[in-house]
């Protein structure tokens, strides 16, 4: 008796009955069909995780019962390249090359960022993926501790990592490895393991040779992954073949930095002989169509990696390079990119898209066995998809089409992460939504005028 009690006390169970359960797949050859299966059928969640799925789930002894009737579950949608606390910059410097948007605008902000103003911006974003649909981010920036309290504070997982930096100074190299080793230290598996370290080097044209080469020593020592940015655009390539007679991944190789560990944001600019060593070292690419698009960086070749079988996730990049964080709008853009830049409308079709943004997703982080897919043992990171509504009608046959062509973020009704309902009907349960907000337009404030003050 006195079991059974402590039993009920310390579980906390929700029941999504019938509901239509859409979960992508890594069951086949071809590497462009039938990723997705989908099914009617009620989910058990546990305290964080996922512990039944079948037709008929018992209602006696649950917590709490969501009616899944006009819903679809999936997996939380995974973000593999971010700058969360950028939300504050959105919209500050639009319609420029990325070489001029972070010497000319961003770097010169960030000059004056602080814990605090990291965490506005964190917290903001927190705010922006949980309302649409996305639970696990990965993220590079300043101030990462404070990025994970506010990942802490708003329940969702969050991968962290100090982007560096040192321009071939090595007391600022060390400033940085200090910094991100800090981070690795106070901050790997916390917040009931939700958060995970990572280290940072930003890209090879403003990391040296020395960085790049202790973050590969460091990151075998601590056991994290490495999050770096590659060929986003063509000048950046150029540098690096003047500097290095190599071009970045080759250089990489020489470097033997590469592994199945590091996941490499844009790769726009590939030649075949980097496709090849990207395969062969298993390195994750996270493609990031809109931020590419909209500073003019290029068109990853993205259907010539996935025929490779390289291991594709999507990212939105910061949101002052996209200027949202709507991973539902990331898989449109990525799916109709490919197709105009090949030419073929079957090009990244929709089932990949959604594959991309959840499984490859998790695969690339490192967290295949706890997310990106329904099934049971897995973490419940699962959102619930509205479709009554006049977007979302009629559905068609093709579930995905619906999700990827049709949906956008704020079609999100219910967004659990880790066994924790963050939005429940379009609500927070855990943050003051007002509140963030309105710190969040206090912080860009006093950002751009202390900037202003200085000129
Ligand atoms: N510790 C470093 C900070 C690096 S954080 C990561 C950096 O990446 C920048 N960033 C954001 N988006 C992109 C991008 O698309 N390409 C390259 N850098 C970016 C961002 O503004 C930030 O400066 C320092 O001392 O400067
Ligand atoms: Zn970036």
């Amino acid at each position: 008796m006195i079991l059974f009690v402590v039993y009920n006390m310390e579980t906390k169970n929700i029941l999504i009955k019938n509901v239509l359960i859409l979960n992508p797949k890594d069951n086949d050859e071809n590497n462009n069909h039938d990723h997705i299966e989908i099914f009617k059928g009620s989910v058990l969640i546990e305290n964080d995780r996922i512990a039944e799925i079948s037709s008929e789930i018992s209602s006696s002894d649950v917590n709490k019962i969501i009616d899944g009737e006009n819903k679809i579950l999936m997996p939380g949608l995974i973000n593999t390249h971010n700058h969360i606390s950028m939300n504050l910059f959105r919209g500050i410097a639009d319609d420029i090359p990325l070489e001029t948007w972070l010497k000319d605008n961003i770097w010169p902000l960030e000059a004056g960022l602080n814990g605090k103003y990291c965490y506005a911006g964190a917290i903001l974003a927190a705010i922006e993926m949980i309302k649409s649909g996305t639970t696990t981010f990965n993220d590079m920036y300043f101030f990462m501790e404070d990025v994970a309290n506010a990942t802490k504070d708003s329940g969702i997982r969050g991968c962290l990592s100090h982007g560096m930096i040192d321009f071939g100074d090595p007391e600022k190299r060390e400033k940085e490895f200090k910094e991100n080793i800090k981070l690795i230290k106070n901050c790997n598996n916390k917040a009931e393991g939700r958060i995970k370290t990572f280290f940072g080097p930003h890209s090879p044209v403003t990391a040296s040779k020395e960085l790049l080469e202790r973050v590969r020593k460091e990151a075998n020592k601590y056991n994290v992954g490495i999050h770096i940015h590659m060929n986003e655009t063509q000048i950046e390539v150029e540098n690096v073949l003047k500097t290095t007679g190599k071009r970045p991944f080759e250089y990489l190789e020489e470097l033997k930095f590469l592994g199945d560990d590091v996941i490499a944001a844009h790769g726009v600019w590939l030649s075949k002989e980097e496709m090849n060593i990207i395969k062969n070292r298993d390195v994750k690419i996270s493609h990031n169509p809109c931020s590419n698009m909209k500073l003019a960086s290029g068109i990853s070749p993205i259907n010539e990696l996935l025929e490779k079988k390289i291991c594709v996730s999507l990212g939105t990049d910061g949101a002052a390079s996209n200027n949202n964080l709507d991973m539902f709008e990331e898989m449109k853009f990525a799916s109709l990119l490919q197709k105009v830049n090949t030419m073929n409308p079957q090009s990244l079709p929709s089932d990949m898209a959604l594959k991309m943004a959840t499984l490859n997703g998790a695969k690339s982080l490192g967290l295949e066995n706890d997310i990106g897919s329904i099934e049971v043992g897995k973490k419940a990171d699962v959102i619930l998809i509205d479709v009554d509504s006049a977007n979302m009608t009629p559905m068609s046959k093709k579930i995905s089409s619906n999700l990827v062509y049709s949906a956008n973020g704020s079609n999100v009704h219910t967004t659990i992460c880790n066994g924790e309902i963050l939005m429940e009907n379009r609500k927070l349960t855990k943050l003051n939504e007002a509140d963030i907000l309105q710190q969040g337009n206090i912080a860009i404030k006093e950002l751009i005028e202390a900037k202003e003050a200085e000129n």
